[in-house]
């Protein structure tokens, strides 16, 4: 058995399980749902579906049978609409391990972000979360990246800490794993709103302004949830939220670019701030909460508003104090 298991053979699950597994480093096992995957990245060293282009150290062991789930540290990399049922269907394989969550979002039929999910799916789990500023291809090429490890019980939080850094890869640790993933989570609604304003031609500017009343909204639903508004203010909130509105590496901010110049966004892509802001609404309603940009980005993501009626919305709202 490996010392670390990564689940879901995805762009992020690839570039993790590929910078882990240093020759010196645990031993790493990346587990696909596809055994003909499995066969393919292990032979050619490479994913040539998710992460084509990177060269998969020789140390990495590619699997696709269930011993995979029963490793001490479990990294799960699958899009969070799967990771409930995921945990479910391998309850009876996952142990007393440490279950990380790599994966952003709200689970829209739960309610509830990844640490709550892998609470209630493994219960004899510690969950945690690794989240932040990151893409894969720059993980994956051994670019300098820095990392929110964020955990409720402090010393598991120290052991992951150490067990998941790199020379290149830096963990910041925290105790707040609910401000950390909602962080990560309602960033990919607010890039999906950056994306179709800058589509839409309403500028950088109006980008800004739409980051920043994000990021209060992003605040807002973290306290009421028990989440530390000083965790959004780092690498999981902030951080992320300057990547992926600024960035068209970003698949979110993609999907809103093109809604915003009135295209259809390519299917089949994972894009979390989709479900993430229905989902979101749902918890904005239940804790009644203003989230106006999260309901335009739902009303825009399920196309019964253009970019146009969207921000004519948000221009329409009665003035604040900030
Ligand atoms: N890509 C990135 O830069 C980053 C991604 N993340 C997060 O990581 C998560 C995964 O994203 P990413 O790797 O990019 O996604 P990808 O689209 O690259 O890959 C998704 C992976 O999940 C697998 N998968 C899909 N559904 C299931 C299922 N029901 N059971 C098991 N496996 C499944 C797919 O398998 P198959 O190939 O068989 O379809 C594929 O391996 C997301 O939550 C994302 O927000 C976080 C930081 C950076
Ligand atoms: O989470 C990410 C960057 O931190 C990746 O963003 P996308 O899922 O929008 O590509």
């Amino acid at each position: 058995m490996s010392d670390i298991s990564v689940i879901g053979a995805g762009a992020f699950g690839t570039a993790l399980a590929s910078q882990l597994a240093g020759e010196d480093g645990p031993t790493v096992t990346l587990w696909t749902r596809d055994p003909e995957q499995a066969a393919a990245i292990g032979t050619a060293r490479e994913n040539a579906r998710h992460l084509p282009g990177v060269s998969l150290p020789r140390a990495l062991s590619v699997e696709h049978g269930n011993a995979a789930f029963a490793a001490p540290i479990l990294i799960m990399a699958t899009p969070m609409q799967t990771l409930a049922g995921l945990l479910e269907e391998h309850r009876e394989h996952i142990g007393e391990a440490c279950v990380v969550a790599a994966c952003k979002g709200v689970d829209l039929e739960r309610g509830k972000g990844p640490t709550g999910i892998i609470e209630s799916a493994a219960k004899k789990a510690i969950p945690a979360i690794l989240t932040g500023p990151s893409f894969a291809v720059d993980i994956a090429q051994g670019l300098p990246t820095a990392l929110t490890l964020a955990c409720a019980d402090k010393r598991t939080g120290e052991m992951l800490q150490s067990a998941l850094s790199t020379t290149t890869l830096r963990l910041y640790l925290s105790t707040d794993p609910i401000g950390a993933e909602l962080g990560g989570a309602l960033k990919n609604v607010i890039a999906i709103a950056c994306g179709a304003c800058i589509g839409a031609g309403f500028g950088e500017s109006a980008r800004a302004a739409l980051m920043t009343r994000g990021y209060a909204e992003m605040a807002r639903l973290a306290a009421a949830l028990g989440g530390k508004r000083e965790t959004l203010a780092g690498l999981s909130g902030f951080g992320d939220l300057a990547l992926t509105c600024t960035s068209d590496k970003s698949r979110n901010f993609r999907h809103g670019l093109a809604l915003g110049r009135g295209e259809q966004p390519p299917e089949g892509v994972t894009t979390e701030g989709i479900a993430t802001a229905g989902a979101t609404l749902r918890l904005a309603q239940r804790y009644k909460l203003e989230m106006p940009i999260t309901e335009v980005v739902a009303a825009l993501t399920s196309g019964t508003l253009s970019a146009a009626e969207a921000m004519a919305v948000l221009l329409a709202r009665p003035l604040k104090k900030e």
